[in-house]
């Protein structure tokens, strides 16, 4: 487990971000002057009603969509200062997504699942240590050899935030997580989710329909009227 650091830094800038899509009449900004900042270690729930920009403000986080305007700095580099090649290494490095259905390879084992993106793109040895730990954080431990088609939802779901833990992501990104699970499996994978912010000092940014959720969250940003208010 990484020592925790004194000083918290901000692991996530975002400052007067717009994005607008193409619509019938025009251009539609859905995002227009969006301007926020995640502590590092900190667990955050992104709030809005259908349609309001949080899957949009995830993707411009991950790299997937470009912001017309704005800044967006991410562990203290500006995605607008990289080329392609580069913002990609440094969002396979950095930052994970997860979204709604947990994405795991259904012919591989819990445990390869979760090591084996990290032991094949580094050439790195299993740390067996820190395989155990996360396991027991997420409360997997007895899952080791199961195949994703012998877990529950829940379980599958937490098993796709371990092997994002696991792969030394700092920042996570998550699209509804916990929207196909019922009220017991997403307590817990809220739980396994504050533990990877607070234990294992990773900046998680979670997009979620569900009030009483963010409410266990360290903060709520709501996405209103195209941008951000501090709840
Ligand atoms: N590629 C695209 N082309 C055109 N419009 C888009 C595109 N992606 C998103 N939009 C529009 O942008 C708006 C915001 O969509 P987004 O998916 O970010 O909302 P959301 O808050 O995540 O919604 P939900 O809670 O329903 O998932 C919507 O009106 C959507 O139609």
């Amino acid at each position: 487990m990484r020592a925790r650091k004194d000083k918290k830094m901000e692991a996530v800038k975002v400052t007067c971000v717009k994005k607008a899509f193409p619509g019938p009449l025009g251009p539609e900004e859905v995002l227009k002057g969006v301007s926020f900042s995640l502590e590092e270690g900190s667990f955050t729930a992104l709030t809005g009603c259908s349609g309001s920009g949080k899957t949009t403000l995830l993707h411009l986080l991950a790299g997937y969509l470009k912001a017309d305007s704005g800044t967006i700095c991410l562990l203290g580099r500006h995605l607008q200062d990289m080329s392609p090649k580069q913002a990609a290494i440094f969002r396979r490095r950095h930052v994970s997504m997860v979204f709604q259905e947990a994405a795991l390879i259904p012919s591989l084992t819990v445990e390869e699942n979760i090591v084996l993106p990290l032991v094949m793109d580094t050439g790195r040895l299993l740390d067996q240590d820190r395989l155990t730990g996360i396991l027991e954080s997420f409360s997997l431990s007895g899952k080791l050899g199961r195949y994703p088609a012998e877990l529950s939802g829940g379980e599958r779901q937490r098993c796709v935030f371990a092997r994002a833990l696991f792969s030394d992501a700092e920042l996570i990104l998550a699209d509804e997580p916990a929207a196909k699970l019922d009220t017991r499996q997403s307590l817990e994978l809220m739980g396994a989710l504050k533990e990877c912010a607070h234990t294992w000092h990773r900046t998680v940014l979670m997009a979620t329909h569900n009030l009483d959720l963010a409410q266990i969250c360290d903060r709520e940003l709501e996405i209103r009227d195209g941008v951000i208010h501090f709840l």
